[in-house]
């Protein structure tokens, strides 16, 4: 007796890693739980998220971006909440795209709940290692207000950056002082982010370079966050006194995040453009019914 079998690829972008699941037609029902069993990293196949590929036109949210963008990213968090935006993942999407043989290197639209992102594959390099994937990212918003991180007895200020999902974005002099972050850092006021916050420790490198520590909201302390790293390159700009849309000046800084390195820069219209790495590191199969097993 054959049982149904439901295809699945694994990758990371800066060891955000990701499971994916080629649903083109829009057939899965992907349930929090199923999200949440196929991240769990004992019982499942283990990731941060989900990334669920889904030609636009078949996806409710994504129907009116079917014209500009033909494949939808249906991302999770690894406790199977929705988020709006995923920046690692949009490039491990683009890169398996154009592993799936769906899109060739360059040029490439994908819709998210945050609205299309437009992303640039580059050419394989000469030993035919995967080129990075730039993808712009949007402008970053920066709400008014005052917010504050606070873990154990020490409390810091934060930045509100909105990158189609929310940050808080703080500098420390050292990274341990985040302490252990697979719980949520406590931020005030509460009615700051009424739909939950990623929370993002920054200290500095050297000139335009810094580093990062991630709490993620839904899914705990990742090795990498895009958007995260997004917000926190505009909340050190703005902090070192630059500001693309005022100076006319693009400006652009290194993020190192516990899992490789993010190029990132902001050009004179606001525009927030990241580069880094995306692989795929496995494909394969799960019988079907496991997903909905109790
Ligand atoms: N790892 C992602 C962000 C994923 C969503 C985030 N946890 C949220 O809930 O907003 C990235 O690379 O941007």
């Amino acid at each position: 007796m054959s049982t149904a079998q439901t295809a699945f690829l694994k990758g990371h972008g800066t060891e955000n890693d990701f499971v994916i699941i080629p649903d083109h037609d829009g057939l899965i029902d992907l349930s929090p739980a199923a999200v949440a069993r196929l991240c769990d990293r004992r019982a499942g196949i283990g990731a941060d998220g989900v990334l669920r590929v889904v030609r636009s036109a078949a996806h409710p949210e994504a129907r009116a971006m079917a014209d500009e963008a033909e494949w939808f990213m249906d991302y999770r968090n690894s406790d199977g909440s929705v988020a709006e935006m995923c920046g690692n993942g949009v490039r491990v999407f683009a890169r398996y795209l154009q592993r799936a043989g769906l899109v060739g290197a360059g040029d490439l639209a994908v819709a998210t709940r945050a609205g299309v992102r437009r992303a640039h594959i580059a050419k394989d390099g000469p030993d035919g290692e995967p080129g990075p994937v730039t993808v712009s990212m949007g402008r970053a918003a920066l709400p008014d207000g005052e917010v504050t991180v606070t873990v154990g007895d020490r409390s810091w200020p934060a930045r509100n950056v909105n990158m189609g999902n929310p940050h808080a974005v703080l500098f420390v002099e050292d990274l341990a002082h985040a302490g252990k972050l697979d719980d949520a850092p406590a931020v005030s006021p509460a009615d700051a982010y009424p739909d939950g916050v990623n929370v993002e420790f920054v200290v500095d490198r050297g000139p335009r370079h810094v580093a990062l520590r991630v709490h993620e909201r839904g899914s705990g302390e990742t090795r990498s966050c895009g958007t995260g790293a997004c917000a926190v390159m505009v909340a050190t700009a703005r902090r070192d006194g630059a500001d693309p849309a005022v100076d006319g000046r693009p400006v652009t800084y290194t993020v190192d995040v516990p899992g490789g390195r993010l190029v990132i820069g902001e050009l004179p219209d606001g525009t927030v453009e990241m580069t880094g790495p995306a692989v795929i590191v496995a494909e394969g199969h799960f019988d079907s019914s496991w997903l909905t097993a109790s």
